[in-house]
């Protein structure tokens, strides 16, 4: 049985200190959205950002993922933030810049504090030198802290380490495959960092490609014309869900039921990618009705 899936292909930062933006997002394809409470608002925009997103979502009837990026804990607003988002039903709550264990077991404790349930996630942003570091540790360790997600944030791992990575990212790499592992061994989902230059389709297209194929989980997103794109990059193709059907299939018929091994058109095919179709089904079906949701 695999376990129950959540397509996260494209995940939109909406700046909560934007009411037009806030009252867009609604209305919008992306799987999830993520309302922004730390770069997109400024130092004198962010009580008024925390309190309309607070209204917003009361009642803002999106059928995605909502998610709150909040300031860090060592702000004037992080706290604040933090207990805002506890008590308004999100499904997680985004930090950024995680350094530290004890930023994750704060972060814990004041959402249970504050009333919210386990269902309500944390997921870290690793956007540093120390964060990077440290991320196996603070997979490690975060797992027992409500952490489900890694994100990369490329633009802090820019500035903080003064690369500054080419089209193809290959600067990025190491740092990129050092926080996929961590999450991958710790069962986590792991999302793409946004490209800022939402005019250019075709890099981004690129982008998403490239994401997808070293594992990521989705991408995520400065603007509303990247969401197709990204939808389109991480939807299971229509030849891989066809194949995944007839490894499901084959391997269903009674006279294969103890088998390790079969073929099939001259493939080899054995039970780990009888999971791995399992898996790809459950996500078209996901994908499926966060469609039908919309
Ligand atoms: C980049 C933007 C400032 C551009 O905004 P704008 O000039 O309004 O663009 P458009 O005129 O093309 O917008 C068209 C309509 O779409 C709405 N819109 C735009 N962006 C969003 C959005 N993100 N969510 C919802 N709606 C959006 C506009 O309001 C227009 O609506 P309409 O009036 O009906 O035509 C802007 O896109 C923006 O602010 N983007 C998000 C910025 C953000 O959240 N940044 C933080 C996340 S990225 C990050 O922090 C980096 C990371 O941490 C790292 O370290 O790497
Ligand atoms: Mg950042």
């Amino acid at each position: 049985m695999t376990k129950p899936f959540r397509p996260r292909r494209s995940l939109l930062f909406v700046p909560a200190a934007n009411a037009r933006a806030l009252e867009k997002s609604v209305s919008l394809a992306a799987d999830a959205l993520i309302y922004d409470l730390e770069d997109s608002a400024g130092p004198r925009e962010k009580e008024d950002a925390r309190e309309r997103l607070a209204t917003h979502l009361r009642s803002d009837g999106f059928a995605g993922e909502r998610i709150v990026r909040i300031n860090t804990l060592d702000t004037p607003w992080g706290l604040d933030d933090l207990r805002m988002a506890a008590k308004a039903g999100v499904d997680a709550v985004l930090l950024p810049k995680v350094e530290t264990v004890e930023t994750l077991r704060q972060a814990a404790e004041t959402l249970t504090e504050a009333g919210a349930p386990d269902s309500v996630k944390l997921w870290a942003m690793i956007e540093t030198p120390l964060g990077i570091l440290d991320v196996g540790k603070l997979a490690a360790a975060g797992r027992d802290m409500r952490v489900t997600a890694l994100m990369v944030g490329p633009y802090d791992i820019a500035l903080s380490t003064g690369i500054d990575p080419g089209a193809d990212r290959a600067e990025l790499m190491p740092w990129i495959m050092q926080i996929m592992v961590a999450a991958k061994a710790y069962g986590m989902a792991v999302l793409d960092g946004p490209y800022a230059n939402f005019r250019d389709q075709e890099g981004f297209a690129a982008e998403c490609a490239s994401g997808r194929r070293l594992g990521f989980d989705g991408k995520t997103l400065i603007h509303p014309s990247q969401i197709a794109g990204a939808n389109a990059a991480y939807s299971p193709d229509p030849a891989a869900i066809a194949w995944a059907e007839r490894i499901v299939e084959t391997f269903a018929k009674p006279d294969n039921s103890d088998k390790g091994v079969l073929q099939i058109e001259g493939r080899m095919v054995e039970r780990l990618h009888l999971k791995q179709s399992q898996k790809l089904l459950a996500m078209r079906d996901a994908i499926a009705d966060r469609e039908t949701a919309r």
